[in-house]
């Protein structure tokens, strides 16, 4: 791939393409590699698109994809399969044992361990017989003098069982747990790299459930299961071995009920793969019952909802209740078929193969339950994201020009056949105030999640400057985007880390800089009230703070990114004029220099934009000044005010 950019750099005759590539293939370090690596994408952002030619720009897009790929040996993303299927196959007991690839050494360590302890068990009736012959053959002092030797050498075969036993344990639980560890860290990845529409179309608690249940039956049944497999293995062999040392005709009539068995044991095996993966997903819808209840406890308690979401969330634990009676049947059925046999053959060999069995059910168990996660773990709308690194100034400027929505359609992926926005031509000059007014629902929101690539529109394009947004690296494109939404969102750690939220090298940031952007967005004197000020905890998703106070913080975290492009969201409900006008100064001191979108809902900020657009059934209505649209005879801007929708803010009075 680098030397097919290399080559197309010099076909296109891109001197800085080309400079940069070559010091990606002939530089000698892994860091040079990434530097070398960042700097082509980023000198795919600063040059128009006329002198980087279409071709040349997505080669470089699929290189960096590669990188980041590379970046990770020990990924999972290795299936093509993109939806979960529940008919069994070997590829997905190949898939399930590859987990464990990375642990061989463990695995093979508890394997000979667990050969040892299980050597020593089987030795017991051995010495237990040797035991009975001497009672029979000695008496008095030999047979004490012979009895002591013997405990002595049990004693320490079975010492050396206890440890081995211990080691075979440790190892297999710990292993289990670095597997888990290792799936959920990849599974978190994979689901966080997801497109927008992918949250719109999963509920949170279903994927938490995927994360943190699911991973764990799976790794189970490749670890525990294996060991426990193992050891029946083992046992079953030396039985059988045993069995037939003994007598083969006996043998052969106790080994004959093993194929029925056998055969029972695939079928309920195929089944409870089927359970297993109902059980699952039952699971998760319960989970996110739960989940989202505990998120909104507020709403539940103010609307006396809690007795109707217990029966919900009974209702939910009940339908995996009904699955897990039918698991546990189907369990039951077959340990009593396995036991029936086992009592045909020798106790010990049937108890062995019945183990073996088991292990054949447990392992089908972790086949059902993986076929969600791995469904989860595809590259299937996945963004390419990139670690954030400042970039120099004079890319930052390319933020400075203006913002062109060319001709854009867009429906939500969700809802396909409604257009939210629709041949939707807007430019916002840079540097300038926009501020983007309409009714509710008319697709205010929808253009700020578009210049932010949340979703991508199906038709027309979004340029800043002459660069298409397509061609602008995601990182590079909402690092230089500051945005504050609606509703600011906090996450249960200190001020000082929310401040800071969306700066890489959160623990480096000098505290200056923090207690700047505070005093920029007017949080500086409340948080300074708190006995803790900045490591003061805001609880989760900040509810322990009042709602302009989150606000401010919100605008802090922004402030201190120092964006080109501004992005607000400004709340439909009124705070107290205090908040309010504290809120509307700092506003006022950030907007200077920058491009500023703002979704507006007050007539003081309307007032101070540059422009106003009006969306209409989305499509632009109305673009001005303010007095330009308060003398358009009916017209939609002077409707809107009219009738109010604007919450009016006179400052004069309170603030
Ligand atoms: N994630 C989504 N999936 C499907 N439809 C959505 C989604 N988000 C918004 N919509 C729909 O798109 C339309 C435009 O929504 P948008 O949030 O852009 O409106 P808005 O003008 O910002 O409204 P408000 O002023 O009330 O915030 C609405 O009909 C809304 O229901």
């Amino acid at each position: 791939m680098a030397f097919r950019l290399f080559t197309s750099c010099c076909r296109n005759g891109n001197s800085s393409l080309f400079l940069y590539t070559t010091k990606y293939i002939f530089s000698p370090s892994p860091s040079s590699h990434l530097l070398a690596l960042r700097k082509c994408v980023y000198s795919s952002l600063i040059k128009p698109q006329k002198s980087v030619p279409k071709n040349l720009l997505s080669l470089l897009r699929k290189f960096s994809l590669s990188h980041i790929n590379r970046r990770r040996p020990n990924s999972l993303l290795l299936s093509e399969k993109k939806k979960p299927t529940t008919k069994a196959s070997f590829s997905d007991l190949k898939r399930l044992l590859r987990l464990a690839v990375n642990e061989k050494g463990r695995i093979l360590f508890a394997i000979v361990l667990l050969c040892i302890s299980s050597g020593v068990t089987m030795c017991v009736p051995y010495f237990l017989g040797k035991i009975i012959d001497m009672l029979q053959t000695y008496k008095g002092s030999e047979l004490k003098r012979r009895l002591k030797q013997i405990s002595f050498a049990l004693v320490c075969i079975f010492l050396i069982g206890a440890i081995c036993n211990y080691g075979r344990i440790y190892l297999i639980l710990s292993t289990s747990q670095r597997i888990i560890k290792r799936l959920r860290e990849q599974l978190f990845e994979s689901i966080l790299r997801k497109e927008m529409a992918f949250f719109d179309k999963n509920k949170t608690g279903e994927l938490v459930n995927r994360l943190s249940s699911d991973t764990e039956v799976m790794a189970n049944s490749i670890t525990q299961n294996i060991s426990d497999g193992l050891r029946a293995t083992t046992q079953a062999i030396a039985g059988v071995g045993l069995m037939f040392y003994i007598s083969p005709q006996l043998a052969f009539v106790g080994m004959s009920t093993i194929p029925p068995v056998a055969l029972g044991a695939i079928m309920f095996g195929r089944y409870v793969k089927r359970i297993s993966t109902k059980v699952q997903t039952a699971l998760a819808h319960a989970t996110d019952v739960a989940e989202e209840r505990f998120a909104n406890i507020r709403t539940v308690k103010a609307f006396s909802q809690e007795m109707k979401e217990i029966r919900l969330y009974n209702k939910k634990i009940g339908d995996v209740l009904e699955l897990k009676f039918k698991e546990s049947l189907a369990y039951a059925l077959f340990y009593g078929m396995t036991g029936l046999s086992g009592n045909c053959i020798v106790l010990t060999v049937g108890v062995s193969i019945s183990g073996l069995f088991s292990f054949h059910l447990e392992l089908m168990r972790g086949i059902g339950a993986s076929q969600a996660v791995w469904g989860l773990l595809t590259e299937e709308n996945s963004e390419l994201i990139q670690p954030i690194t400042t970039a120099p100034t004079f890319m930052r400027d390319l933020f400075l020009k203006d913002i062109l929505f060319d001709n854009i359609t867009f429906a939500y992926p969700t809802r396909p056949d409604v257009k939210v926005i629709e041949n939707l031509t807007l430019k916002v000059p840079g540097g300038k105030i926009l501020a983007i007014v309409g009714s509710s629902g008319s697709g205010k929101s929808t253009l700020s999640q578009l210049l932010l690539r949340f979703y991508k529109p199906q038709e027309g394009n979004i340029f800043i400057g002459e660069t298409n947004i397509q061609d602008i690296s995601l990182d590079f494109l909402r690092q230089n985007i500051g945005s504050v939404p609606q509703e600011p969102v906090l996450f249960s750690s200190s001020i000082r880390d929310n401040i800071a939220y969306g700066i890489e090298q959160t623990d480096s940031i000098p505290i200056e800089q923090i207690y700047n952007a505070a005093d920029r967005a007017n949080a500086f004197s409340f948080i300074e009230t708190f006995p803790d000020k900045y490591e003061t905890k805001v609880g989760e998703r900040g509810t322990m703070i009042s709602g302009g106070q989150k606000q401010r913080i919100a605008l802090a975290r922004a402030i201190l990114r120092d964006p080109n492009v501004l992005l607000l969201d400004e709340a439909t409900s009124a705070l107290d004029a205090a908040s309010e006008y504290l809120v509307q100064e700092a506003l006022e001191t950030i907007m200077e220099n920058r491009t500023v979108i703002i979704i507006a809902h007050r007539l003081s900020t309307i007032k101070n934009a540059d422009y106003i657009a009006v969306v209409d059934k989305g499509k632009i209505g109305e673009l001005g000044s303010y007095s330009e649209l308060m003398n358009i005879e009916n017209g939609l801007f002077k409707k809107l005010v009219e009738t109010q929708t604007m919450v009016d803010t006179d400052y004069s009075v309170e603030g």
